[in-house]
C-alpha cells in the first residue's frame, strides 16, 4: 500500500455538524422545519437501505423525512403524479427520487417532475445545465461531493485528464460535467468503450462509477493517478480492485469511508440549501398575520 486514502467520513461529519446547525436555526427563526422526501419504486433491497440511511442520517441532523414507497408495477403517469404532489407540497423543501427506477418507467419523465427549487439530489435537466455551464446550484450528490473531497485533498484538476467511467444521469454523466466546468480534459467511457484499459492508464484522476465489484485493475492506472471510487456494490466493495490499485495510485477512496459518506452530506446541505430559500418566498405564518 503505497496510496494516501482519501477519506470521507470525517469531512463529511463537519458538513452534517454545519447543515444541522442550520437547520436548528431556520427552526427557532421561522417555524420551518427542513424536510427531505425520498421515492422508492420497487422492493430492490439495496435501494430500500440507501433511502433508510438517508432518512437515518437526516434525523440526526434535525431534517425531516417523508417517505414514499411505491409498488415496481407504478406507471411512468402515476410516479409523475406522486412527484408533482410533492413539489407542490409547501412542507417538503426536497426530493430525491431513487434510480434506478423499474425500466418500464421513463426516468427522464420523473425526474423532470421534480421542481428543480426541490432538486437536492440535482437530476433535473435544470440542475444538470448548470454543472455542465459552471453555474451554482445544485450539485448531483454524488458527483459534488467527490468535488468536495477532490478540493479538501488539494487535487490539481485545471489541465488534468480525468477519464470518468460510467455515464449513468445520476453519476458519471454530470460527474464529467463538474471536472469540465473545473477545466480537467474529461474523457467519458462506458459499456460500449473500446481499449478501456488503455484509455484508463492515461488518466491523472479516474472517477470509477460503473456497479461492478473490482473492475477497474492496477495494471489500468498510471502510476500516481488520483482514484474516486464511487461504485458501492454488494458485500460494501467498491468498483475498483483496492488493494492492487493502492499499489499503484497517489490518493485513493476506500469503500465505504471515501465517497458514500460525501453523497449523503451533500443531500442534507443542499436539503438545508432548499428549506432556506423556500422559506424566503413563503409566507411567514408569524409574519403573514402582522
Ligand atoms: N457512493 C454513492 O453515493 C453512490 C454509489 N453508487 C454506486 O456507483 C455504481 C454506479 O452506479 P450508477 O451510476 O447508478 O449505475 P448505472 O447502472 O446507472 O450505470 C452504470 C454505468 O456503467 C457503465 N458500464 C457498465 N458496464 C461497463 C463496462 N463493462 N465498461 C465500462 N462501463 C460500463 C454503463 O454504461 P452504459 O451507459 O453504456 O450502459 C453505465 O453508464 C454502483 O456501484 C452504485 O451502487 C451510485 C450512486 C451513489
Ligand atoms: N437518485 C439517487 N441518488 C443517489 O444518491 C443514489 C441513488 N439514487 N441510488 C442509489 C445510490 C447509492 N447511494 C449511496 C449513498 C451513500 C452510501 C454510503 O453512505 N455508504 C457508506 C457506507 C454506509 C453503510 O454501509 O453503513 C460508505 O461508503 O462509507 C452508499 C450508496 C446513493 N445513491
Amino acid at each position: 500500500m503505497t496510496a494516501e486514502l482519501m477519506i470521507g467520513t470525517d469531512l463529511a461529519a463537519e458538513m452534517v455538524t454545519n447543515a444541522a446547525a442550520r437547520a436548528a436555526k431556520l427552526r427557532e427563526s421561522t417555524g420551518i422545519q427542513p424536510c427531505l422526501a425520498t421515492v422508492l419504486v420497487g422492493d430492490d433491497p439495496a435501494s430500500a437501505t440507501y433511502v433508510r440511511m438517508k432518512q437515518n442520517r437526516s434525523k440526526k441532523a434535525g431534517i425531516g423525512s417523508r417517505s414514499v414507497v411505491l409498488p415496481a408495477s407504478t406507471t411512468t403517469d402515476e410516479l409523475v403524479a406522486e412527484l408533482t404532489n410533492l413539489s407542490n407540497d409547501p412542507e417538503v423543501h426536497g426530493i430525491l427520487l431513487q434510480h434506478p427506477v423499474p425500466s418500464h418507467i421513463d426516468e427522464r419523465a420523473a425526474f423532470e417532475a421534480i421542481n428543480p427549487a426541490k432538486d437536492v439530489d440535482g437530476v433535473t435537466m435544470h440542475a444538470f445545465a448548470a454543472m455542465a455551464f459552471g453555474e451554482p446550484g445544485f450539485r448531483s450528490c454524488t458527483p459534488g461531493g467527490i468535488m468536495r473531497l477532490l478540493e479538501a485533498y488539494d487535487v490539481p484538476i485545471r489541465g488534468a485528464h480525468a477519464v470518468v467511467i460510467g455515464r449513468s444521469p445520476i453519476l458519471g454523466k454530470p460527474a464529467g460535467m463538474l471536472l469540465l466546468a473545473s477545466d480537467a480534459t474529461v474523457t467519458y467511457t462506458h459499456s460500449r468503450t473500446t481499449n478501456l484499459p488503455e484509455i484508463v492508464r492515461t488518466a491523472d484522476i479516474v472517477v470509477a462509477a460503473v456497479g461492478k465489484a473490482n473492475f477497474v485493475r492496477g495494471d489500468w492506472l498510471k502510476p500516481g493517478a488520483v482514484v474516486v471510487d464511487a461504485g458501492y456494490n454488494e458485500g460494501n466493495v467498491g468498483d475498483v480492485h483496492f488493494e492492487e490499485a493502492s499499489e499503484v495510485a497517489r490518493l485513493i477512496t476506500p469503500v465505504p469511508g471515501g465517497v458514500g459518506p460525501m453523497t449523503i452530506a451533500l443531500l442534507l446541505e443542499q436539503t438545508v440549501d432548499a428549506a432556506e430559500a423556500q422559506s424566503e418566498t413563503a409566507v411567514h405564518p408569524v409574519a403573514g398575520l402582522a
